[in-house]
């Protein structure tokens, strides 16, 4: 059985950002602080209960302005427009023009809050006298994208300001205080190639993600099993947004009113549907399918780049999402940080190959058991076990 892949048309159109969802109440939290409570203790409880719509009508317009940005680089992608980073991997002008915006966005937001963001990118191979076109079309584009969305009043950036906003994104994260986390483009290959790919954005309150925005401009808007690229009423551009205990919502970038999205209620593997990377240097195609295998899933994968696969998880297009990374690679937080809350959120549960929760509060790195693996709560116990036998397996037959 051949693997699908999900390859997507670029998309159009004009937006005004939605943010008027329904008011979303968290629950009410009621705790005693006993003299023996500890001070992080009473934090994390209050963090459950703080509402952060502010945050989340913020973290919604710096992706949206991001998702344009991108859009518009992706249907005009120049070779010029692509780099190399120290560790080989590609970064685009849309890569640093959508950390740019969103700092810029968030910073500008909250002008009285301390501000703290761990992003991927840093701004070093633009100081560089070569990369100077680079930077000058950086600038260009976050100037126009802000113009183009009315956002006039704001003075245009200078080249300066676009490297300083880009290296906001240097914080380390941790346990304590609010950090925002971003991926400007997750999926830089599929970016490329045309297909999927993602803003991700979350927020970290003591350690803990409180909120996640996952633009996907190029994720049908029903389904990726029905979509049908022919079909010029299949439309694509999804914005997820979910916020803790509130729940996980979905509208077109375009601005449709939003809807409550929920994983799948499937309980019988044989039926079920798996996403996984489409590089198969980022995850083991053999490794899930071995998984798989054992559990009685009868359909092929769905490769895909980026938290899209979450974004699809979370409204229910398939069941499974597996990850196992090459032994010895480190998974980045803002890889993993708003895909986790809009799937956990929608009823989900994220968890690495051992079965333990993603831990946020570590820094800039998950360092995690293995590979994540990702279903709703019925499939989980069945995708445990399978995990755990293919990992002996394939253990074993690596000795022998
Ligand atoms: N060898 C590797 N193993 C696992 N993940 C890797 C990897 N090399 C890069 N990645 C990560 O995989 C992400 C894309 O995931 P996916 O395969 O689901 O599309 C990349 O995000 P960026 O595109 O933001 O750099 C990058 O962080
Ligand atoms: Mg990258
Ligand atoms: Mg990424
Ligand atoms: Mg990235």
């Amino acid at each position: 059985m051949g693997a699908s892949t999900v390859r997507a048309p670029l998309t159009r159109g004009v937006f005004s950002i939605y943010c008027s969802y329904p008011r979303l109440k968290s629950n009410p939290l009621y705790f005693s602080v006993s003299l023996a409570s500890s001070v992080q203790q009473v934090r994390r409880a209050a963090a459950a209960s703080m509402s952060y719509d502010k945050q989340l009508a913020a973290a919604k317009k710096a992706a949206f302005l991001a998702a344009r940005l991108c859009q518009k680089v992706q249907k005009a992608l120049l070779q010029s427009d692509i780099q190399s980073k120290s560790d080989k991997s590609p970064v685009t002008v849309a890569d640093y023009g959508s950390q740019a915006l969103v700092s810029f966005i968030l910073e500008k937001e909250f002008p009285s809050m301390p501000f703290s963001l761990v992003a991927e990118e840093d701004s070093e191979d633009l100081r560089r006298e070569e990369t100077r076109g680079t930077l000058v079309r950086i600038k260009e584009l976050v100037n126009d994208t802000l113009a183009s969305n009315g956002m006039n009043d704001i003075s245009p950036l200078s080249e300066e300001d676009v490297l300083d906003a880009i290296d906001r994104g240097k914080s380390e994260g941790g346990p304590h205080g609010q950090h925002w986390v971003l991926d400007p483009i997750d999926g830089t290959k599929g970016f490329m190639r045309g297909d999927q790919y993602a803003i991700a954005l979350a927020l970290l309150d003591e350690g803990k993600v409180v909120l996640g925005v996952l633009a996907c401009p190029n994720l049908p808007l029903t389904s990726v099993t029905s979509y049908d690229r022919h079909n010029s009423q299949d439309k694509v551009g999804c914005l997820y947004f979910a916020q803790l205990g509130a729940g996980t919502f979905m509208q077109s970038i375009d601005g449709s009113p939003p809807r409550k999205v929920h994983v799948s209620a499937t309980t019988n593997p044989e039926g079920a549907l798996f996403f996984e990377s489409f590089e198969a240097a980022h995850s083991s195609h053999d490794l899930s399918s071995l998984i798989v295998k054992k559990m009685g899933v009868k359909t092929p994968p769905v490769r895909m780049d980026s938290q899209a696969k979450y974004g699809a998880l979370s409204r229910g297009d398939g069941e499974i999402y597996l990850r196992f990374p090459r032994e010895g690679y480190r998974e980045k937080i803002w890889d993993h940080a708003a895909g986790y809350m809009v799937v956990a959120e929608a009823g989900g549960i994220v968890t690495d190959a051992a079965g333990n929760p993603l831990n946020f509060s570590r820094g800039r790195y998950l360092d995690l058991d293995t590979g994540i693996i990702v279903t709703n709560q019925k499939l989980m116990p069945a995708l445990s076990k399978a995990v755990v036998e293919s990992l002996k397996e394939r253990a074993s037959s690596l000795q022998s």
